[in-house]
């Protein structure tokens, strides 16, 4: 008899910042999301490696029990994982057999879903001295026992802030701190992250990336030295002026820094947030902060006057790289706008940027790290096709380096979006056409108000970034595919939208390996050694942002962790088709309200359902494809109805009965436009 929960306990008690260095060094675990610090998610482990990876095979799969997106990467340590699913569940897994040790569920009100901007996710838990911790979406920092997935402290990481915040990132230790950060840009928020201690969840430091009211006083320097990059009769505070920190942090040891990136403004548009133009610092930056005090210490700003939704918050890789000959610390990083940053992360000084896949809003970056700015990409008084989009050119899916081959493995994409500003923005007034401000939504911005002429893809990129160029590169069938994992036995692992879970080799790029998973993947694999043999893993749950309203399988959840094996043989488990079905039939409805139900689906429903009959539904169904008793009994869907168990919001005073008539009627209206005419 083996006794789990005292091995979890033991596994767990072992990981501190000695443990987590050492590993970088050459363990068996895969300690942090990253895997170390500076979150290369580089593996020095080579059993599995470029000659035998041909023979991977499932050792088991593992029932996550949900059906929302799974952005995850396994931690493991000792042969023990922890991974967390939607809505914040976290599970304990003995990966010897793939049986479960314990699961730890928050207990999240599901009809809370509508209060983050993208799927109802968590990328994953920290490890330290015996304790690991998540972040809940509701906000909530936990504490959980290793050995047995108790909670032993909860903070709320909200307490005094305003507006609709999420947790969605994995919180990260550093020298004895869980430093966690939230969503909410898109509602009208202010970014902070918070340091607690570990041990006891007593707050230990907290900093704000944007500044508040310039009629009160700053918090600190940094805050003062911030106001004066934006305009105050926008008026930036009472919005929140963005810049939320939902991702990304990484930790020099060597340096007593960490890193953290920021995000997008609140709202989006730059002229309504600060109308006589400003960088708005700290927006879309990566700011250097002493771990200690969370003390600023510099910062470099990737997207000055953010316009597009361009946060820094991708995850970024500590390096140390040769560049013409030199020896350099720096920091890799890809966000959303599309360029591809080497930083030096001993004092924040640009090295080089270039664009990875085609863009139009900068030209390039001078010599200083400027970027020489498009003015049509800033105009914003018609439909612009931004380029990237605001799901970013790489958006949260990890990238891993690999100090072998000198190359990051990125996933990279497009997904067309046209923007407008809306000049008649004020904070916080729903109404039909302006986008899911029935949610909540503060963009300032319309979209698609005429469809983007550019084409989506999907492309993994193994990116040079001392040439800045890319050595080869994969199209894939669609955007969206999952976070990368890279390792000394010349491998690189990617899952895919279209339901793979792929190795490539490292420095040429062929396809040395895949296997089905079922359902998209947009997680990263991790990869550690159990009793002398190497197994890579992946959480695998199609969702996020992206994969609300669309899909490239036609197969669904559960959400499931796979486990590779040298010789695995295991059975695939049996996934759920999702419904295609006809197009929706039948639904009487009122010719005269399609177009009061156009307006009305933009500004509560599409973002998640998609367009009727256009798109497929994704983990959230396609409203054109319902059987027609659904659409009949609308009002008990949207007024406190079943849904609402699955993340459906309420909205009983936000809709009026004749406003349900109206969405029924641009729902069957849209479905019968484009039902093929014979
Ligand atoms: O501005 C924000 O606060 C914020 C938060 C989040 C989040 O917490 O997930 C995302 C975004 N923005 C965002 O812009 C975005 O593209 C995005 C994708 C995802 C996801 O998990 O798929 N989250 C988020
Ligand atoms: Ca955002």
């Amino acid at each position: 008899q083996v006794d789990l929960a005292a091995q979890a306990a033991a596994a767990v008690q072992r990981v501190d910042g000695a443990f987590i260095r050492a590993n970088a060094a050459k363990t068996p675990d895969w300690p942090t999301t990253g895997v170390d610090y500076a979150e290369t998610r580089y593996s020095r482990l080579d059993q599995i490696n470029a000659a035998n990876v041909k023979d991977l095979g499932l050792a088991w799969s593992y029932n996550l029990e949900s059906t929302r997106g799974v952005e995850a990467t396994p931690v493991v340590v000792d042969g023990i994982m922890y991974v967390s699913a939607s809505w914040s569940v976290v599970h304990a897994i003995d990966t010897r057999t793939g049986n479960r040790i314990w699961t730890y569920d928050p207990q999240i009100d599901r009809s809370t879903g509508f209060k983050g901007c993208c799927d109802v996710v968590n990328r994953g838990v920290a490890l330290w001295k015996g304790k690991v911790y998540v972040g809940a979406w509701d906000g909530r920092l936990i504490a959980l026992d290793a050995a047995t997935g108790k909670e032993v402290w909860q903070k709320n990481t909200f307490e005094g802030q305003k507006g609709s915040l999420t947790i969605t990132g994995a919180p990260r230790v550093f020298k004895g701190k869980v430093i966690i950060g939230n969503g909410g840009a898109e509602y009208g928020v202010r970014g902070y992250i918070t340091a607690y201690d570990a041990e006891t969840g007593e707050q230990k430091w907290r900093w704000f990336s944007v500044p508040g009211d310039p009629s009160k006083p700053f918090e600190d320097e940094s805050m003062k030295r911030a106001a004066r990059t934006w305009d105050p009769s926008g008026k930036w505070w009472e919005a929140g002026g963005g810049g939320t920190m939902w991702d990304s942090m990484t930790f020099d040891a060597e340096l007593n820094t960490m890193y953290v990136g920021t995000g997008n403004g609140s709202p989006w548009s730059h002229k309504v947030r600060s109308p006589k133009g400003g960088d708005n610092l700290y927006l879309a930056s990566i700011v250097a902060l002493d771990p200690d005090t969370g003390k600023y210490k510099w910062h470099y700003q990737e997207t000055p006057g953010d316009n597009w939704d361009y946060t820094s918050t991708q995850p970024m890789i500590l390096a140390d790289i040769k560049i013409a000959g030199k020896p350099r610390k720096v920091i890799l990083h890809a966000p959303k706008n599309g360029f591809f940053f080497v930083l030096d992360r001993t004092n924040g000084k640009f090295i080089s940027a270039k664009n990875f896949v085609p863009v139009n809003w900068a030209s390039g970056y001078d010599k200083h790290g400027k970027p020489m700015n498009i003015a049509a990409a800033r105009d914003g008084s018609k439909p612009h096709d931004a380029v990237p989009g605001p799901y970013g050119a790489h958006n949260w899916h990890p990238m891993s380096f690999n100090p072998q081959t000198g190359l990051v493995y990125l996933p990279a994409q497009n997904v067309p979006v046209n923007l407008m500003d809306d000049k008649n923005w004020e904070f916080n007034q729903a109404g039909p056409g302006k986008p899911q401000s029935g949610t909540g939504w503060n963009t300032a911005k319309f979209f698609n108000a005429e469809p983007p002429k550019s084409q989506p893809f999907g492309r993994l990129l193994a990116w040079d970034p001392v040439a800045q160029k890319a050595a080869w590169s994969v199209e894939h069938v669609s955007p969206w595919n999952g976070g990368t994992l890279t390792t000394a036995g010349n491998v690189v692992f990617q899952g895919t939208a279209d339901g793979r879970l792929v190795a490539y080799h490292a420095a040429s790029g062929e396809k040395l390996w895949e296997a089905p998973t079922g359902t998209g993947v947009v997680a990263a694999p991790s990869t550690y050694m159990v009793d002398g043999k190497q197994y890579v893993s992946v959480a695998v749950g199609w969702g996020g942002v992206y994969g609300l309203a669309a899909r490239a399988t036609e197969r669904q959840g559960p959400g499931t962790v796979y486990t590779f094996v040298v010789g695995g043989k295991a059975k695939m488990p049996d996934f759920v088709a999702q419904r295609t079905g006809q197009l929706l039939q039948g639904v009487k409805y009122d010719a005269a309200k399609v177009e009061a139900g156009t307006m009305l689906y933009v500004a509560n429903c599409v973002f998640c359902h998609g367009v009727p009959g256009v798109d497929r539904g994704g983990n959230i169904p396609n409203l054109g494809y319902m059987d027609a008793s659904y659409i009949e009994n609308l009002p008990n869907f949207i007024f406190k109805g079943p849904a609402m168990a699955r993340g459906m919001p309420d909205f009983t005073g936000k809709l009026s009965g004749d406003d349900v008539e109206s969405l029924k009627a641009f729902i069957q209206g849209t479905a019968d436009a484009i039902r093929p005419k014979n």
